[in-house]
Formats: structure tokens, sequence, C-alpha cells
């Protein structure tokens, strides 16, 4: 009997009838709210994303609440082309809400359908959503904003205890259908050992580079002063495991370019290696096109994207990311006030 999970992307598309529905009701709401800063639209959330079609709602609630799949997608939005406008230069000083505020709001209300949906303030300057484009300064790094190099596969924000719990990615437009990548875990092709010693905290993941000040801006003490924890991290090398949860279902938190081992430990090192292995050889690729929202479990399936030639003439590859957590209190100690989404 084979025990290999079943790692096919399962996709809900759209009719044209759900699709024209729900971009109005997008177009609705970006009317009627005039930014993610209004309180009343956090409030609001659920009641909204009730008015989202049931086929979608039913689809999604069924992805949480089974705990099994990586990544699903939905297919088939009307994200207007000729409103959206060009593909912007850089996320920094944009006018928000920007033109695609009705994408934006589509995945806050996809978010309420599955947690509720946080930022980082030390992330794209503290944005709910974030941009995901080719940034000619960036084409090298190891960012959503790079190009040319593989973006290699990561649990989002791996270093981080209270990282999301689902990702959200929306496709405003990928006209060279560059894809994402996704890989789960396929347990059976660990040994007992191995397992046992990723579950035990012997391993390091550092901060990745978006959460630098350097891929931030900052204009005062105070904003400078949001990255101690980030930088404390850095400094303290903290241990963690790498498998948690269910030992004969585990959920994992993995990001090899940013992990290390210690040196002194080479039991931890083979178990590593074994685990790097297994989830590399089950990576596969998900183009998520325009119109496309995918739903990635942060615990259950690590991404990265594969690399392609950027374009920068307003026409690139252009994703929208939120994050979304299951529990906001559970955070609390990093949120200066019960109200704000931002970590930091
Ligand atoms: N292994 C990695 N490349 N990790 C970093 C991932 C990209 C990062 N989350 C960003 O927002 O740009
Ligand atoms: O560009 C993609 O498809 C994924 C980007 C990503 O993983 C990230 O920005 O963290
Ligand atoms: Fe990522």
């Amino acid at each position: 009997m084979s025990n290999l999970t079943d790692q096919s992307t399962r996709s809900y598309t759209l009719t044209s009838d759900e699709a024209a529905a729900t971009a109005e009701l997008t177009l609705e709401l970006a009317a009627a709210y005039p930014s993610f800063g209004d309180p009343g639209l956090l409030r609001d959330l659920p009641r909204l994303a009730a008015r989202l079609p049931l086929g979608v709602q039913h689809f999604l609630r069924d992805f949480k609440l089974g705990d099994r799949h990586g990544h699903v997608v939905v297919r088939g939005h009307d994200f207007d082309q000729q409103r959206i406008g060009p593909t912007p230069e850089h996320w920094r000083d944009r006018h928000r809400p920007g033109p695609e505020f009705p994408e934006e709001l589509l995945l806050m209300l996809y978010s309420a359908l599955l947690g509720e949906p946080f930022g980082w303030a030390t992330q794209q300057d503290g944005h709910l959503v974030h941009d995901i484009f080719p940034i000619r300064q960036h084409e090298n790094d190891q960012l959503g904003m790079g190009s040319k190099e593989l973006l290699t596969w990561h649990t989002e924000d791996a270093f981080h205890p209270y990282r999301s719990d689902y990702l959200i990615l929306g496709a405003l437009r990928n006209p060279d259908h560059v894809p994402t990548t996704v890989g789960e875990l396929d347990l059976a092709s660990l040994s007992d050992e191995d397992v046992d010693i990723l579950f035990e905290p012997r391993f390091h993941i550092a901060p990745d580079e978006s959460h630098l000040p350097k891929n931030n801006t900052i204009t005062s003490e105070e904003e400078a002063a949001r990255f101690a924890t980030i930088q404390r991290m850095i400094d303290e090398r903290p241990l963690g495991p790498l498998l948690y949860g269910s030992r004969r279902d585990p959920y994992m938190r993995l990001d090899p370019y940013f992990t290390s081992v210690p040196e002194d430990d080479a039991e931890a090192r083979r178990a590593y290696d074994a685990l790097f292995k297994v989830v590399d050889a089950g990576m596969r690729e998900v183009v998520a096109d325009q119109g496309d929202v995918l739903f990635i479990d942060n615990h259950r399936a690590v991404h990265g994207r594969q690399p392609f030639q950027a374009r920068y003439d307003g026409t690139d590859r252009w994703l929208k990311r939120v994050c979304v957590t299951a529990d906001l209190r559970r955070s609390r100690p990093m949120r200066a006030t019960a109200e704000t989404r931002l970590l930091g």
C-alpha cells in the first residue's frame, strides 16, 4: 500500500456568473470602505465573505477543516486589467488604496474564511497586503521581488513562532505563466529515528531578508526599533524543531536557505539532510495564472518560485499576498494593541 500523499492540485473554477458576481462584490466594497485602516472593514469581513459564491465558501472551508491538502487554487476570477493598470516598479511610495484595491479586498474576504489577516511591521513597510512583482534592484535576491534566481522553497516566515497558518497568493497577472513551486511531506520516506530527531529543538532558521531594515523604509528611531526582535533572533540563534504536531501526520517548518544545524550535532544533520531530500524530490510546479488565487497551508506545504526573465515594462507578473492566522491572540505579545494587525 502506498503512503504517498496525493499532491495533485485541487481547484475550484468559478462559473462566469460566479466570477461576475465576485467582481461586482469587490467593486461595491471598494467604494464602501475607504482603506484597510478602517476598523469597520475588519469587523465586517465574515459577513461580507458570506456574500461570496457558496461553492467557493464550501471549497475553502473544506480545505481548512480537512487539514489534509497543502494547497488549493480558486480559478477564473475576473481581474480587470485596464483598471488595475501597469505593474508598478516598486511597492514603496505607492498611493494606497491603489486601483487594485478590489482585488486586495477579495483576498481579505477569502482570509476571513480561513482565519484573520495580519501583517508584519518589519515587512513591506507594514502593509497588510503584500506585493510580489520583480524589482530590478532585487533581481538576484531571495525575495518575492527577485526573478533571475530560483526562489528556494520555504515555509513562509519559518523563523517566526507567529508565522502564518495560511498564505493567500492572488495573481493579478502572470503573462509568462511563471510557476510557483509547492511541496509537501512524504513521511513514509523518512526513518522513525530521523522523524524523532526532527521533532526536537535542534535546528536554527534565521529570518529571511524581507524582514531586514534594508528592505524597509526607515525614517525614525521608532521605525528602526521595530526590528529589535528580528535582530535578537539573528543574534541569539534560537533552536527549534522542523517537524511538529501529530507524530503520524506532522506539520513542517522549513527554509533550507536560512537553516543551520549546530556543528557538533551529526544526528540532527543526518535527519535534516534526509528531510531536505524527501521534500525536494516532491516539489512540483503550480502556475497561478491571471485570475487564479492560490491558497497555501503554511504548516503542510513549502513553496518557492522558478526563475524567470523580468520585463520591467509594466506588464510583469504581479501577485498579491495576504498572511492569515487561525488565532490572532497567539501573537498578542508582539502586537502593540489588541486592534493592530501588525506584528513587530
Ligand atoms: N528561502 C527563501 N528565499 N526565503 C525567503 C522568501 C521570500 C520572502 N518571504 C519575501 O517576502 O520576499
Ligand atoms: O512568487 C511566487 O510565486 C511565490 C513568492 C513567495 O514565495 C514569497 O514571496 O514569499
Ligand atoms: Fe514565500
